[in-house]
């Protein structure tokens, strides 16, 4: 898609944001009959890109809105999502947040702790509503993933402990505006090895059977999002194999007659359609590899700082023999690196080059460190 559009990617300004769109709706289209086979719901995971026209498209494609603030719970209402179809996650909502949401009906709180749920039935009191919950338990199952997107280890701060679950059944008890409706899991980001959701399986199960021993109906499980995506050949693999993830949770979940499944895919919906594009603006002599500086730094894309994440980088107009690169960008910052002795064709000053998968965690990730320009978005 890139190589076919280089005219148009020539007249923008660098650096920016490009979107396949076509390869995004078939993203969507495949994760939705995927999950419909199952008649499984999947929430979008606004944190991952929340540009309207990529809003736009998930709405088509039918999923809800998985949100981690207010703003985010404002930007699905504005885009057209109907506060049923809203969840709302996160250690830390604020009392304007949680007002916000109450006073949008929105379908579910996602709830971390006891306190936040004292806090959530004072408020709700004080509407004289009932506020929806899902209760967000902490599996204490590895992810195998970066350890900065581990959410579900006892260590992590997220969810509610499995040794805990017995005074929080005692305290929701006396809360009265309150209304238990489901057990919420995401046990991380990234994740690509697929056992990793079959022991997410297990341990939802046998908090099934804690809680039906306990005389608890759940109207739903949320299991959560994590679903990886392949950074490395964003060709070949452009679209995440739905069929294999859902069929898993299919095979190993075990459901109560009548409950519901939710999931809240952010990464494995939009990553592959983004690419940063940056122009190169110097060639720098290394000690063992050239450093090529790009317009475009950590502050347009932050997760090779962040996590040392590998983005696949292509240089879009040079077809020379291959060299090595340190790829860099202009912050003043050492860990402003997208890559070290990347090989590349033989790059020059005024060259286009390409960060692949960019599309989840790019925009939304962005500052303005150095007072750098917020990159515009390009549609294709
Ligand atoms: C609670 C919760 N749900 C969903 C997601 C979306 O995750 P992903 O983008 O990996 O699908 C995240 C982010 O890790 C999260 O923290
Ligand atoms: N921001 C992370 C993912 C975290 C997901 C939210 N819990 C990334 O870029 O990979």
């Amino acid at each position: 898609m890139l190589k076919e559009n280089l005219q148009e990617l020539h007249q923008q300004t660098t650096p920016f944001y490009v979107y396949d769109m076509n390869l995004l709706r078939q993203t969507l289209q495949t994760a939705k009959k995927e999950a419909d086979k199952y008649d499984y719901h999947v929430h979008y995971a606004f944190k991952a890109n929340v540009n309207a026209p990529i809003l736009s498209e998930v709405l088509k494609n039918g999923f809800g809105a998985d949100c981690v603030s207010g703003n985010e719970i404002k930007a699905a209402i504005e885009n057209g999502f109907s506060p049923e179809d809203v969840v709302f996650a996160g250690v830390g909502k604020s009392d304007a947040e949680i007002n916000f949401a109450l006073d949008q009906n929105i379908f579910c709180f996602n709830c971390e702790s006891s306190h936040e749920l004292e806090i959530l039935n004072e408020l709700a009191e004080k509407k004289n509503k009932t506020a929806r919950i899902a209760l967000r338990i902490n599996p204490n199952v590895n992810a195998n993933t970066h350890k900065y997107i581990t959410t579900g280890l006892e260590e992590n701060k997220f969810g509610i402990n499995s040794w805990e679950i017995d005074n929080v059944l005692e305290l929701l008890q006396t809360l009265k505006h309150i209304e238990l409706i489901g057990i919420h899991f995401h046990i991380g980001s990234q994740i690509t090895d697929l056992t990793v959701f079959k022991n997410l399986c297990t341990r939802v199960n046998e908090f099934q059977e804690w809680f039906t021993s306990h005389n608890i109906k759940l109207q739903h499980l949320n299991v959560g999002g994590g679903l990886g995506v392949d950074y490395y050949h964003p060709e070949e693999n452009a679209i995440p194999d739905f069929a294999a993830y859902f069929g898993l949770f299919n095979q190993f979940l075990e459901l109560r007659p009548g409950q519901q499944v939710h999931f809240e895919l952010g990464r494995s919906l939009v990553a592959q359609s983004g690419t940063l594009i940056s122009k190169v603006l110097y060639i720098k002599k290394g000690i063992t590899t050239n450093f090529a500086i790009l317009d475009a730094g950590m502050t347009e894309l932050i997760r090779p700082a962040l996590y040392q994440s590998y983005h696949k980088i292509e240089n879009l107009t040079s077809d020379k023999a291959a060299v090595k690169y340190d790829v860099v960008g202009p912050i003043c910052e050492s860990s402003d690196c997208f890559g070290k002795a990347v090989e590349l064709p033989e790059t020059n000053r005024g060259d286009l080059v390409a960060l692949r998968t960019a599309g989840a965690y790019g925009e939304v990730m962005a500052s303005n460190y150095n007072l750098r320009e917020k990159a515009k978005a390009l549609y294709i």
